[in-house]
């Protein structure tokens, strides 16, 4: 529908460049009335083009919002489809630029070249086409000067396409730059750092610029050179179409030849560095669609997640690029039983869970849920059996109740429970709409211990299978850290905890602990622990 749509105004094109032959051709045939003829045809080549010209734009118009939709919408899904240790691989800032200034390059560039592209080929075949017929040996050097042109055009093609790819990572990393300034602003402001960062981010934008300049530059020296070549192959073009005056051709033929010579060639000067920048436009599309994860396909699991007696770990080995977190570790997991993690900073505690919930993979070895294998398992079915709490907790500008339920229907006694349990009853008395209360961006408006007990609330009323925690209680008091430890001890679930705090009397409620030292694991009973190893 697009092409045909890019394809009308070539017949208004052609319709004009007839028109004019004609009217100037009336000059020479001389009388009144056939002049008034033309006329009358003219107006209905006008009005004839004005509809095609309504028509075309009406097309375009609906097939380029469909097309943006579409794309927007599949470089969302490629987002949300990426696996959590690719999509780290990047920062939030990069997928931001991908989904605003990639796309916006791509909509003004992509279309605005398709039309007049798809507008200078029809030209140039239809005024080609109708050459031939006119005179065959004329139009044939026309095609082969076209080839010229094209060849010519052929060397700028490489650099424009960087040049536009360089554009967008320019774009790319401005972004990151000013959303760290933003999301740093508090730290920079107490550190007079301000000035700093405001250069640093100045320096982004001043290279954007610069490469922005140097496209434009180059795509401007590309058209005027071969414009200027243009130019010397149209007064060529002239001086031959005049001879043929002598061999007794009309002034209204050699108008119409020379008017489809022109569009012709400028058709032909055109289209090299649209094709370009529709090149470096497609660029940007796959850029923006293509899916980063190899792996994807390959751990994509359908078999339900069943945990009744353990997870088994065995031979576990796993790297960040080349850094060996762990290596060949084999342990298990107890349906029910509450595990602590111990390790030094650094040591892989956080990586384990996340292997343990299937946010990463890329292991070699195995871990299989009651004799089946992770990679087997369907992802969604052991996200609905998995709820954590971690130490940066997220939160959504939405009310309290949608960021304890996360938007699913639970009823009011289970509501009641975890906001029961994760201590949350006086905040939400305190705060004038209660449990609609709504939350700012990110839960700015609440202390670094509320934001944790929402989150605590989130976990407790999903009732998991397992619950991952990471540091939950670090940001609390002694007293509800205490509390909310307890709560989470005394818990149905499977609990795998990394925890820094030692609660007296609570902490031995857990049932074992597994200490990550250099890459390998060991695992103790809570008794054998605090005899043997722990210093407290
Ligand atoms: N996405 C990543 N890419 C590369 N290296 C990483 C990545 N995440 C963590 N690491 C590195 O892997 C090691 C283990 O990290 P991890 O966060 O699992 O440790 P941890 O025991 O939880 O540490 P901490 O107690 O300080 O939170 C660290 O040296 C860390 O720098």
């Amino acid at each position: 529908m697009y092409i045909i749509a890019c394809f009308i105004p070539v017949i208004d094109q052609i319709l004009m460049n007839y028109g004019i032959a004609l009217l100037l051709g009336s000059l020479e045939v001389g009388t009144m009335d056939y002049f008034i003829k033309i006329l009358w045809i003219l107006l209905g080549f006008a009005v004839l083009g004005a509809v095609l010209y309504i028509v075309s734009r009406f097309m375009r118009i609906s097939y380029m919002r469909d097309t943006l939709l579409d794309i927007r919408v599949e470089a969302f899904q490629n987002i949300l489809n990426t696996s959590y240790k690719n999509f780290n691989k990047k920062s939030r800032e990069a997928y931001i630029s991908n989904l605003i200034n990639d796309i916006n390059i791509f909509e003004n560039n992509f279309f605005l070249m398709l039309i007049n592209l798809i507008f200078r080929v029809g030209v140039y075949i239809t005024s080609l086409v109708i050459l031939f017929f006119i005179d065959f040996k004329f139009a044939l050097c026309i095609f082969v000067i076209s080839i010229i042109l094209l060849l010519i055009n052929k060397i700028f093609e490489k650099k424009t396409i960087d040049l536009q790819e360089e554009v967008s990572n320019y774009n790319e990393e401005f972004s990151i730059e000013v959303s760290n300034t933003f999301n740093g602003l508090e730290i920079l402001k107490l550190n007079n750092l301000e000035d700093k960062f405001l250069n640093k981010s100045l320096d982004s934008i001043n290279r954007l610029e610069r490469k922005k300049f140097q496209f434009t530059i180059f795509t401007d020296i590309q058209s005027g050179t071969t414009m200027l070549i243009g130019y010397f192959i149209l007064v060529g073009i002239l001086i031959y179409l005049l001879t043929l005056i002598e061999k007794g051709k009309t002034y209204a033929t050699i108008i119409f030849m020379f008017q489809l010579s022109n569009s012709s060639v400028w058709s032909m000067v055109n289209i090299p560095p649209l094709l370009n920048q529709l090149k470096s436009s497609s660029n940007i599309y796959k850029k923006i669609t293509k899916s980063t994860d190899e792996s994807l396909s390959i751990n994509k699991g359908n078999k339900a997640f069943s945990f009744n007696k353990e997870i088994e770990v065995r031979n576990l080995s796993f790297k960040y690029d080349e850094r060996k977190i762990f290596k060949d570790i084999s342990f298990k997991i107890e349906r029910g039983k509450k595990y602590l993690l111990k390790g030094a900073s650094g040591s892989g505690k956080s990586t384990l869970i996340k292997l343990l919930s299937k946010t990463y993979d890329g292991y070699s070895g195995h871990i299989r849920v009651d004799g089946v294998d992770y990679k087997d398992i369907d992802e969604n079915s052991l996200n609905r059996k998995l709820a954590f709490i971690y130490q940066d907790v997220f939160l959504f500008e939405d009310s309290i109740l949608n960021n304890i339920t996360l938007y699913k229907s639970y009823s009011h006694e289970q509501i009641s429970k975890a906001i029961n349990e994760a201590g949350l009853n006086k905040l939400i008395r305190n705060k004038e709409r209660g449990l609609e209360e709504i939350l700012w961006e990110n839960g700015k408006n609440l202390s670094g211990g509320e934001r944790q007990r929402i989150s605590i609330a989130r976990a407790i009323i999903k009732d998991s299978e397992i619950l991952f925690i990471d540091e939950a209680t670090s940001s609390l008091d002694e007293e509800l850290g205490r509390h909310i430890e307890s709560t989470i001890l005394g818990l149905d679930n499977t609990v795998i905890a990394i925890s820094h705090r030692y609660y007296e009397g609570i902490t031995e409620g857990y049932d074992y602990i597994l200490e990550l030292i250099d890459g390998n694991i060991v695992q103790y009973s809570i008794e054998e622990y605090f005899q043997e190893v722990a210093i407290i």
